[in-house]
């Protein structure tokens, strides 16, 4: 098991083996303390399953991270920044090295598909042209797996599918090397998903990206994710591989894992590794 807040000086935090390092993280909505002493590190290059039951905070975690969220204890570095206690302009440099799918997309429905990712290119380099923005975006929406003529559609043309593929193009506009992912397979069919949880490997593998993926969907974790953070009891209670959390022998963790559709998942992915 790893221990959730290694011994790491701010020299090796640089060198970017960690691109996020949270410590003693507190979240409080009036009198809901939703985490408490939270620490967690995302590996470069991994692809981080978070996961915990409704209302864990999976979703205040990730906005904590990208600087939505102000917290009100810790500190969080992103690439050997300091969110936490930076301006958000100051945070500039670091900001434009990240993407972000939101749950159900949050594209904006009176731009088409390519005007959704130019959005980001115009907000962080306005120098370049209109034409190579959209020629920029229309690259990013085939990487995502998307018809070119997608690009013309608007998010209300475009299947549930579709517009996951959609916001994912505009996360990936930046050529982001950290990508979040909130819930990115919920409501799509079990093909859908699947299709999606290996276009989120190939991306991985060939961009070289690091992801932090929170979700419900135990396929996705048993296919793609090389570790899995549980969130409960207002903290990371325990990060690794999925044997390595079974043997924390949690009561969460065994019902999550060992509950029937746990079984189900583990099975399907066992079937696929034999198959080869
Ligand atoms: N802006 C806010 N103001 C007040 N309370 C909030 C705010 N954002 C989140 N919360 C509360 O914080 C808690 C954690 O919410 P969060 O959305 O992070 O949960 P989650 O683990 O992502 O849940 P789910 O799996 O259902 O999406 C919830 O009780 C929620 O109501």
């Amino acid at each position: 098991m790893d221990s959730e807040r290694p011994a790491l000086g701010r020299h090796e935090r640089f060198r970017g083996d960690y691109p996020v390092v949270v410590e003693g993280l507190q979240n409080k909505f009036g009198k809901q303390v939703v985490h408490d002493n939270l620490d967690l590190t995302v590996r470069r290059r991994e692809i981080l399953g978070v996961v915990g039951g409704s209302g864990t905070g999976k979703s205040v975690l990730m906005r904590s991270i990208i600087g939505l969220q102000q917290p009100t204890e810790g500190n969080i570095e992103v690439f050997g920044r300091s969110i936490t206690e930076a301006e958000p302009d100051e945070n500039i440099g670091v900001r434009n090295r990240w993407g972000v799918l939101f749950q159900g997309g949050a594209l904006f429905s009176t731009l088409t598909v390519g005007e959704n990712v130019e959005v980001p290119l115009r907000q962080f380099y306005p120098e370049i042209s209109p034409a190579l923005r959209r020629e920029i975006a229309r690259y990013k929406v085939m990487l995502s797996g998307l018809p070119e003529e997608a690009a013309n559609k608007f998010p209300s043309e475009l299947s549930g599918g579709m517009r996951k593929r959609a916001g994912l193009a505009r996360a990936l506009a930046l050529d982001p090397e950290l990508l979040f992912l909130d819930e990115p397979t919920a409501g799509l069919d079990p093909i859908g998903a699947d299709k999606f949880d290996r276009l989120t490997k190939e991306l991985q593998d060939t961009l070289g990206l690091t992801v932090f993926l929170i979700t419900h969907d135990l396929d996705t974790l048993y296919a793609i994710c090389d570790r899995v953070a549980v969130l409960a009891d207002k903290r990371v209670i325990a990060v690794g591989t999925i044997p390595e959390l079974l043997e924390t022998g949690h009561p969460w963790i065994e019902e999550y894992f060992n509950g029937p559709r746990g079984r189900a998942a583990q099975g399907t992915q066992t079937r696929a590794e034999s198959k080869g």
